[in-house]
C-alpha cells in the first residue's frame, strides 16, 4: 500500500536550537506516523546536523530545498547532488515557485536538475504552479502540463516520473493564507495524471501527485481526501511543530479506501 506523502519545507527558516526543540517535541506530538512517509527539508546548511540528531531513526527522510545541477567544479555557493547523496538526503525539491521567481530559474534548468538527480539516484519533487493572472487566463493546464512538466518529458521521457513526486502549487496561493478549492485542486491532479497517461498509463499510474498552498490543520484532510492528492507540501505550518503533527496524525488515521 502506498503511504500518504507528507513534506515540511522550512524555506529559509531555524536554526540549531529551533531544530533540536522540534525534534525533542514532534516525536512526542504523532500518534500514527508509520503510516505516512514525512520528508522534511530543512535549509541546506542544516541538513546533516537534522540527520544527526534524528538518531538515523528513518522515520523522517531528509529532503533539499535545491541542488545546482553540477556535481563539481568552480561554482560558489552551490551544492552539488552528489554532495547531498553523501550525506544521507533521499528527496530534493526542484522548480519550487520562489527559486523561478528570485533565482530566475527556468524549465530548461529544473531540467537539468532533474536529470542530474535522477543519474544519481535522488528522488526529485518537481514544483509546477500558475500564477493568479495564469489561473484567469484559464491557463493552468497549458503552464503546469504542456510548458512546465512537458520540458522534463521530452528531454528525459515520460518514464522518468516513474518515481518522482508532483508536487502542483498554484503560486496565488503560496504562504498567503488562502488554500485553493480543494475540488478545483482535484480536477486539476486528475488533468495532470492524464496527460501523463495518455503518454505511458503505468507511470500516470505511479506518479505521485502532491498539493502545496497555505495547507494547515484545518484544511489539509479536505485536500488529502481527494482522489488524485496523494499528499500535501506544506511551508508555514511545518514550521510548528504542534500543527504540522496535527496535519500527520490526521492523514495517518485517514483510511482513503474506506472513505
Ligand atoms: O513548499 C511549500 C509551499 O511553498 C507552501 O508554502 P505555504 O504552506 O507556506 O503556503
Amino acid at each position: 500500500m502506498n503511504k500518504p506523502i507528507i513534506i515540511g519545507n522550512w524555506k529559509l527558516n531555524g536554526s540549531k536550537y529551533s531544530i533540536q526543540t522540534f525534534v525533542r517535541n514532534f516525536f512526542k506530538e504523532l500518534s500514527n506516523f508509520k503510516k505516512c512517509n514525512i520528508i522534511i527539508a530543512p535549509p541546506n546548511i542544516y541538513l546533516d546536523f537534522f540527520k544527526n540528531i534524528l538518531f538515523n531513526k528513518n522515520l523522517i527522510s531528509l529532503c533539499a530545498q535545491d541542488v545546482d545541477f553540477n556535481n563539481y567544479g568552480s561554482f560558489t555557493g552551490e551544492t552539488s547532488p552528489l554532495m547531498l547523496k553523501d550525506i544521507g538526503v533521499k528527496y530534493v525539491i526542484i522548480g519550487h515557485s520562489e527559486r523561478r521567481f528570485y533565482h530566475k530559474e527556468d524549465d530548461q534548468v529544473i531540467t537539468k536538475k532533474f536529470s542530474s538527480l535522477k543519474k544519481i539516484g535522488l528522488i526529485p519533487i518537481i514544483c509546477i504552479g500558475e500564477t493568479k493572472t495564469e489561473k484567469l487566463q484559464d491557463k493552468t493546464i497549458d503552464v503546469i502540463c504542456y510548458k512546465q512538466l512537458n520540458s522534463i518529458i521530452e528531454k528525459m521521457g515520460v518514464e522518468s516520473l516513474n518515481d518522482s513526486i508532483i508536487a502542483y502549487e498554484p503560486i496565488w496561493a503560496i504562504g498567503t493564507g488562502k488554500a485553493a478549492n480543494p475540488n478545483e485542486v482535484q480536477i486539476i491532479h486528475e488533468s495532470i495524471r492524464q496527460f501523463i497517461f495518455k503518454k505511458n498509463s503505468q507511470t500516470a499510474k505511479k506518479v505521485k501527485i502532491l498539493y502545496g498552498g497555505s495547507i494547515n490543520e484545518k484544511n489539509a484532510i479536505k485536500f488529502f481526501e481527494k482522489q488524485d492528492v496523494d499528499g500535501l507540501l506544506v511551508g508555514n505550518a511545518a514550521l510548528e511543530t504542534k500543527i504540522f503533527s496535527r496535519i500527520i496524525n490526521e492523514i495517518s488515521y485517514y483510511n482513503k479506501n474506506n472513505n
